[in-house]
């Protein structure tokens, strides 16, 4: 079999994906049609910046603030939700951690609840595959709809999927805003809510001004990852490793002794292939860090960050890292497979996730 289509076979862990970047691109253009009607926006305009290929890292943060008008109402939240998840199963990711930013809209009536509330509704409206989002002490129902027989890249069966929500705090909120975040994400735990990302422009606002709600969280129990190092900032990039997260998220401008640190660290970091490559933050496949982490045995995971923005796929991102780094289809399943050490689920979700993997190996191991 060709690689590009074991990747797409091959059972798969997302750990990094904005709920708003993952948004599928007709989507977003059906919905901009029609308030561009209503005369909320100006359409063509619209369409021009989401049809144009570039992705520097400020266009980005511009068309966020585009891609939010264009969806934040609550109907809209949970049909997108609904898609992105479903786009996911449809490739055989078995487990997604979806982040999203809880946004507060007076017009709109929305409060960040009632935000994660649309999220939690577009979760439960997915019907093409079988949703598991609730913490496995709330429904042990979960785990006998995830026999390992029953596996999910059996096309004759309906597909399932393990989904978990983080609550990402934007930079440019302040200290109030991300505990307000952090609250609720702690009210909402038994919800399938499971941790909070750090994440949002990333040449915006203070490390600072996140410690205490991140501090609380993860005194709570929250599984806490940060966007670490999107940027050049050695003192931040060396706070965010002392406070020592669950996880980071990209990596790319650490320093020699940041590398240091977070070797010893052992903290797992999401690596993002083609956001990094868009947003210019690497000029080669092959110069990506990743290569580096990899050789130390280093816990990565290969991610999406925004399937939408940048136009891939968690496949894709496999493809790409077997194709760049000559990995053969052991390697690759091995590099999905260890995934599951970090997931931010529960022991019995892991235990699960590891007999589906287990059911799939001899495809990929000979
Ligand atoms: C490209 N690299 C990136 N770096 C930092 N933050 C990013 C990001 N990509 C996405 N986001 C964060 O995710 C939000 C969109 O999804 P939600 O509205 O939360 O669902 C963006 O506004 C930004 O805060
Ligand atoms: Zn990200």
């Amino acid at each position: 079999m060709e690689m590009e289509e074991l990747c797409r076979e091959l059972p798969k862990i997302e750990l990094h994906a904005h709920l708003n970047g993952s948004v599928r691109d007709s989507t977003l253009l059906e919905l901009a049609k029609v308030l561009g009607e209503q005369g909320a926006i100006d359409f063509s305009e619209v369409e021009g910046l989401i049809k144009r290929r570039g992705r520097s890292l400020k266009e980005c943060f511009r068309l966020f603030d585009i891609y939010h008008k264009i969806t934040t109402d609550h109907a809209t939240v949970t049909r997108i939700t609904q898609e992105v998840v479903e786009d996911f199963a449809a490739e055989n990711v078995v487990y997604l951690e979806l982040r999203t930013t809880p946004k507060q809209n007076k017009a709109k009536e929305m409060t960040k609840r009632s935000y994660v509330e649309a999220v939690i509704d577009g979760l439960t409206a997915v019907d093409s595959v079988e949703v598991a989002f609730l913490p496995s002490t709330v429904n042990a129902r979960n785990l006998t709809n995830f026999l390992p027989n029953e596996v999910t890249y059996n096309q004759t069966q309906r597909k399932k999927i393990f989904v978990r929500l983080l609550l990402s705090i934007d930079r440019r909120e302040t200290t109030a805003a991300a505990m307000e975040t952090v609250n609720l994400a702690l009210e909402m735990k038994d919800k399938g809510v499971i941790g909070i990302d750090l994440s949002g422009n990333p040449e915006v606002g203070e490390w600072q001004t996140f410690l205490p709600a991140l501090q609380y969280a993860k005194q709570k129990g929250l599984q806490v990852t940060l966007h670490c190092g999107e940027v050049r900032n050695n003192r931040e990039i060396h706070s965010m490793l002392d406070f020592y997260p669950q996880r980071i998220g990209h990596a790319c401008y650490l320093e020699e002794e940041h590398w240091e640190k977070l070797k010893v660290s052992k903290i797992p970091v999401e690596i993002c292939l083609t956001s990094n490559l868009r947003t210019e933050r690497i000029t080669s496949f092959k110069e990506h860090h990743f290569a580096d982490l990899y050789k130390a045995k280093h816990p990565v995971s290969l991610c999406t960050d925004d399937v939408g923005l940048f136009s891939t796929t968690l496949s894709n991102e496999y493809y790409l890292a077997a194709s760049t780094f000559e990995f053969n289809k052991e390697q690759v399943y091995q590099l999905s497979r260890n995934v599951i050490e970090f997931v931010f689920a529960d022991d019995e979700v892991k235990r699960t996730l590891a007999e589906i993997y287990d059911a799939a190996e001899r495809r990929f191991i000979l």
